[in-house]
């Protein structure tokens, strides 16, 4: 008899529609409230959270079948409350390929947030400037990405599709909601975050940084920003139907030349993290605020101004 999920049968490979029903019929009866705005926070980006009010916390490994942080230092936690008057569910960190779970489980979570009722998905991520124009601690709002994982064949999406999620085949033109781009360039600009950029980003599955070599074809190929998480959510996002915004917080320069002799290092993510955390928190209430807005769900007694 033909192998019904040629992809394997382990969870790792494939979650069927119901189980993750069950994950998000489980969170939605410990909550109080209804996100409408699921929010995936990159490294040294959890911060935003601390913004949530009347916030709810729960921890990944109490959600049965929701995968579980292994990244030293990590939190692991959702947190579910109001912000900018609506309601929202964070990921205060996210699932890297890199800790050995299938794209499948990483990007588990955007398919819990769709069947939560989630209409929107908003995603950071600490990445490095491969543009030679970009600055450490620049903010790219992405446009689009290059998914390196994923072009190969290690699609999150692969094995057998359920139409209740999306199509088969799902185009990714605009994946990145360009409205909502357009309205973070005129934020970015009231807020007078300088030079802004809007580019694309490059989805590499780590944990290694990049050769160098690797670096000057990334650079040659069109890339603006390398890291090592995004595409995946981004792709099973846009194939069950949310709208998406995303960008990166740039925390080093990609090395381009073999004499300075530049070597990344993680303390140097999490440093410029921290030194950018107010400007990236308040771009993204803001966006929050806008959205709300034009929602009819304005809350002015709501603010996480700085
Ligand atoms: O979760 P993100 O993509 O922000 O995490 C980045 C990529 C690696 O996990 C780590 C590298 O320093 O930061
Ligand atoms: N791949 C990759 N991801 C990152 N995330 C933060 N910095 C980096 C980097 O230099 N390379």
């Amino acid at each position: 008899m033909a192998e019904k999920y040629p992809t394997g049968k382990s969870e790792e490979n494939h979650i069927p529609y119901e189980a993750v029903k069950a994950i998000a019929d489980n969170i939605l009866s410990r909550i109080q409230v209804k996100p409408v705005i699921g929010i995936i926070c990159g490294s040294g980006l959890g911060s935003l959270t601390e913004a949530i009010t009347n916030a709810q916390n729960i921890e990944y490994k109490d959600i049965p079948g929701f995968p579980v942080s292994t990244v030293a230092g990590h939190v692991g936690r959702l947190v579910v409350g109001m912000l900018e008057g609506l309601p929202v569910l964070a990921m205060q960190e996210r699932f890297h390929y890199y800790e050995g779970y299938s794209l499948i489980k990483c990007a588990r979570p955007v398919r819990v947030m769709k069947l939560m009722g989630i209409e929107y998905l908003m995603v950071t991520n600490a990445a490095s400037g491969i543009n030679p124009a970009y600055k450490v601690g620049d903010i790219m709002l992405i446009r689009d990405h290059i998914n390196f994982v994923g072009i190969s064949g290690n699609s999150p999406l692969r094995g057998p599709n359920d139409e209740r999620f999306g199509p088969r085949f799902p185009p990714m033109t605009d994946a990145y909601d360009p409205a909502l781009i357009t309205r973070a360039l005129g934020i970015a600009e009231e807020m007078g975050i300088q030079d802004v950029k809007v580019g694309t980003y490059c989805f590499l599955g780590g944990p290694n940084q990049e050769s160098i070599a690797e670096c000057k074809m990334l650079h040659t190929i069109g890339v603006d920003a390398v890291g090592m998480s995004t595409a995946h959510e981004v792709v099973t996002a846009q194939h069950c139907g949310l709208k998406v915004f995303a960008f990166s917080l740039i925390t080093s320069k990609a090395s381009l030349d073999y004499e300075k002799k530049e070597y990344a290092n993680r303390a140097e993510v999490v440093a410029v993290g921290k030194s950018r955390e107010s400007t990236c928190r308040e771009l993204m209430c803001r966006m929050i605020k806008s959205i709300a807005a034009e929602r009819g769900t304005s809350d002015p007694s709501c603010g996480c101004s700085m």
